[in-house]
């Protein structure tokens, strides 16, 4: 894994990736949040460039993390099952309206007898993705607990859910139709976003995780400007009187480079 490897050209993202289901998504805009894409385009992102967001994979056994991410990160499907011992982790790069963004995508282990190894790396997590089978309606029920299991060791206000039902190859629409009723209340209740997916065909997985890259670098680069007042230079801006009264400190993490006056703000 090299992290200075150029950004592969499939993983450029220019816009907010849309959502699977409005009625499973807690992030409806079409577009950024305006002042990210100002953020971004006046160089002002901060440390977010240099960040790794982590994300964990959970799940019941078998229900097809490894898959999924096997086959967004290397374009694989492997149709034996091999236990995931412990975890494994694969790193993402991407740029984001221009800049780099990375995730760390964490698999773990979904058989009991390793869950105890798995879950000491939950922590620190910027997104959960919670995985059941499609064509399993125990790992839908299931999800709820691994959920808990996963916030006991993160801060439930900051991170981002994703309720990802697998193998949606093997569902008939009717079944899929049912399952996904089912889907929707839960991921509803627990406030995640619903997405159905095929590891084999590679139904909707780049899409998914396109969009859990794009919500994670709007967040953190939302947390980015709150953190270090940008509020107020949006305030001045409206005043025609740009980085007046703002420390110092503030003034040099969010000047452009080319010291450019923000323009599109609000
Ligand atoms: N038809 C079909 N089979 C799948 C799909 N995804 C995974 N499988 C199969 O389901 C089995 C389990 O997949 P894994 O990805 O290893 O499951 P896992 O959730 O990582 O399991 P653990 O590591 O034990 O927690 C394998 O035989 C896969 O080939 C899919 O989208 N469609
Ligand atoms: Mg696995």
């Amino acid at each position: 894994m090299n992290l200075l490897a150029p950004v592969r050209r499939d993983r450029i993202l220019a816009e907010l990736p849309q959502c699977l289901r409005k009625e499973a998504s807690l992030h409806t805009h079409k577009d950024f949040h305006p002042r990210v894409t100002c953020a971004c385009q006046e160089h002002r992102t901060g440390t977010v460039g240099f960040k790794i967001s982590k994300v964990i994979v959970v799940g019941d056994l078998s229900v097809g993390k490894t898959c999924l991410i096997n086959r967004f990160c290397k374009d694989t499907f492997d149709k034996n099952y091999k236990a995931t011992i412990g975890v494994d982790f694969e790193m993402e790069r991407f740029e984001v309206l221009g800049v780099p963004f990375s995730l760390q995508l964490w698999d773990t282990a979904g058989q009991e007898r390793f869950k105890c190894i798995a879950s000491t790396y939950y922590r620190g997590a910027q997104a959960i993705i919670i995985v059941f089978n499609l064509n399993d309606v125990t790992s839908l029920e299931h999800t709820k607990q691994w959920l808990a299991d996963a916030l006991k060791e993160n801060d439930p206000s900051s991170v981002l859910l994703f309720l990802v039902g697998s193998k949606k190859d093997l569902s008939t629409p009717a079944q899929y139709a049912l399952m996904e009723k089912d889907a929707l209340k839960v991921a509803k209740e627990i406030k995640a976003e619903f997405w159905a997916v095929s590891s084999l065909t590679g139904e909707n997985v780049r899409e998914f995780f396109f969009r859990v890259a794009a919500l994670n670098f709007e967040a953190n680069v939302l947390a980015e400007l709150e953190k270090s007042g940008a509020r107020r230079i949006g305030d001045v801006v409206q005043t025609f009187h740009p980085f007046a009264g703002i420390n110092s400190d503030d003034s040099n993490l969010y000047l452009t480079a080319s010291k450019k006056k923000p323009t599109c703000c609000h």
